[in-house]
């Protein structure tokens, strides 16, 4: 396969002129001080696309995600989302980190209704209630609604920031490395769950970005793949399109010639264009 196969601009084919992008980020430097972590970032991506970002540690791809969830803001340029600035946080979009960061002194439920509480405070309390059942409910923690975080199990315990992240409604789910601690076959089901509660017509989700190290993930869940240069001063590299149709088949994409094409191409990309 050829690398103009496999690769497109950042503006994607379907990008009608007319559409407005959910998530555009144009032209974006990030420092620390005098350190340039990112330096001219451009990317646009398109309402129903799962996005993830990958590259090599330290490249910037937490902080990208953290311009895009508004914990930052851009040293220069800016960051919209369905054509509004971000100056900040905001419900509609909800992030998962690597740790779960649930409060260690509430229980399960008590965890997702205090996040919906915070982003989604107009709700009655019994719709509230309503939600969070189903949402623990869809990850298979129901019967654990009571206990502390430290009595679960670390894939229990990252299905619980799942499911926080779906009650609150976001259009935007942010992900950073959410399955980067557990075991293949956990993350394998996590995957399956995050990609079932996501393309399930009640979900609302309009776009996942995610930050991975894992190349299989990457291809097995996205549409495109955005691949980092090392930092410092890094920029987007390169964006794969993932032309695999959906629902995908985990054991019938190790066969499959795009899905290898696609990983023979990350591999050399980042372990021998992009190596240290
Ligand atoms: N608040 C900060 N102050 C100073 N430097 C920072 C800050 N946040 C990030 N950096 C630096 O910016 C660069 C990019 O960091 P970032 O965490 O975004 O990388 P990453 O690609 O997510 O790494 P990893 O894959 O290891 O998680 C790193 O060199 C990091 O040390």
């Amino acid at each position: 396969m050829t690398h103009s196969l496999m690769t497109q601009s950042v503006t994607p084919v379907q990008s009608a002129p007319s559409l407005t992008p959910a998530l555009s980020v144009s032209g974006v430097h990030k420092s620390f001080g005098s350190f340039v972590a990112l330096e001219g970032v451009d990317l646009d991506i398109w309402p129903g696309e799962f996005i993830s970002i990958i590259g090599h540690s330290g490249c910037g791809k937490s902080t990208l995600l953290n311009l895009v969830a508004g914990l930052s803001l851009p040293t220069e340029g800016s960051v919209s989302l369905f054509g509004r600035p971000i100056d900040g946080p905001g419900p509609e979009r909800a992030m998962v980190f690597q740790n779960y960061s649930l409060l260690p002194w509430l229980s399960v439920k008590q965890n997702v209704l205090e996040a919906m509480k915070a982003s989604v405070p107009q709700m009655k309390r019994a719709e509230r209630e309503e939600v969070c059942e189903g949402v623990l409910k869809m990850v298979g923690l129901w019967a654990h609604r009571d206990k502390k975080p430290s009595l679960l199990s670390g894939g229990q315990r990252q299905r619980v920031a799942i499911a926080r992240a779906f009650a609150v409604q976001p259009r935007v789910l942010l992900l950073d490395e959410p399955f980067g601690a557990l075991d293949a076959i956990t993350k394998g089901n996590l995957q399956d769950e995050l990609l079932g509660m996501w393309s399930g017509a009640e979900s609302g989700i309009s776009n996942v970005l995610m930050v991975t190290h894992d190349i299989d993930e990457a291809i097995y869940l996205s549409d495109r793949i955005v691949v980092m240069s090392n930092g410092p001063h890094a920029h987007i590299h390169e964006v794969l399109k993932v032309n695999l149709e959906r629902p995908r088949e985990r054991a019938k994409l190790v066969n499959d010639p795009v899905y290898l094409g696609l990983k023979a191409h990350m591999l050399d990309l980042l372990g021998r264009v992009l190596a240290h």
